[in-house]
């Protein structure tokens, strides 16, 4: 299988080097998450949300080798504060300082990211509304090591319901992307890499320009894979800008209320994985 060309434009991805993590804040950062994945099993289900997959996942049949865990709002020192307070009552300011610096860091490299992605298309005009509007949830997701008899799925093939979505990992590997071949690579991340991600919303935004990354996550080896995302959401109503609308590429989208597609997808019609043309397709 080839490693190099996974992420690419035409893919919905690409990887960046972002040295404003350090080694040491990441190395920090997956600490932090570890321990937060050792608390006890009553702990970790208090991390309840309105859409379920923003809080506590684990013990799930159809992804067995999966546990995750959301801080939303995760670049407001309170929301992060609070997460903390519930987790550990008796306060852990280690984690928080950690947690806290490491989504600021990351909302930044996305901030960047989104600006330049708005200024090539032309419309670096509407980036600050846009940047107002947007929301962060921080994820880990832990991938145990599958037993003999049992398959090695991470996460099923999808595309996030995001905008963009931001993963690093620890140095254990198994994310995959599909080409528009219909091939799947892995995704080699090297030190200080993270990967950036189209999600739906980004899709609808470009107007179907830019495609949503198809991926999935396979483990391989006998070492368990550790996962820290920061996935945006847009609050209010994504409306297509008027210049990625022309004779050539005519709108596609009806106006996207991001949230309300993330809880259409959880719905047995949303399951399906053409969800996106399903709920706002024209
Ligand atoms: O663990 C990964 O690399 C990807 C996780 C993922 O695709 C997701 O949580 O949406
Ligand atoms: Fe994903």
């Amino acid at each position: 299988m080839q490693r190099s060309a996974a992420c690419t434009r035409k893919n919905g991805c690409f990887l960046v080097t972002y040295a404003k993590v350090s080694t040491e804040l990441s190395d920090a950062v997956f600490q932090a998450v570890g321990e937060l994945s050792e608390l006890p099993i009553e702990t970790k289900v208090q991390n309840v949300a309105d859409i379920a997959y923003f809080g506590y996942l684990g013990q799930d049949p159809c992804k067995p080798l999966m546990e995750s865990m959301g801080i939303q709002n995760a670049t407001s020192k309170e929301a992060v504060q609070s997460f903390t307070n519930l987790t550990w009552p008796s306060g852990n300011d280690h984690f928080s300082d950690t947690l806290q610096l490491y989504a600021k860091l990351v909302r930044e490299l996305k901030e960047t990211v989104s600006k330049m992605a708005f200024e090539s298309y032309g419309v670096g005009k509407y980036y600050d509304s846009h940047n107002k509007s947007t929301d962060y949830l921080l994820r880990y997701i832990k991938y145990r090591v599958p037993n003999v008899e049992e398959n090695n799925l991470g996460v099923p093939t999808h595309t996030d319901k995001t905008l963009i979505t931001i993963l690093h990992q620890n140095q254990v590997s198994g994310l995959e992307v599909k080409t528009k071949e219909d091939e799947w690579i892995e995704v080699e991340f090297p030190p200080s890499s993270f990967v950036v991600m189209a999600g739906d919303a980004f899709q609808v935004w470009s107007n179907d320009r830019v495609r949503a990354a198809l991926h999935r996550v396979i483990m391989k080896g006998n070492k368990e894979r550790f996962t820290i995302g920061l996935f945006s959401h847009q609050k209010g109503i994504i409306e297509v800008p008027e210049e990625l609308v022309t004779n050539e590429n005519p709108l596609k989208f009806k106006p996207f209320d991001n949230f309300g597609y993330l809880r259409f997808t959880l719905t047995e019609e949303g399951q399906a994985m053409n969800a996106l043309k399903a709920y706002s397709g024209i």
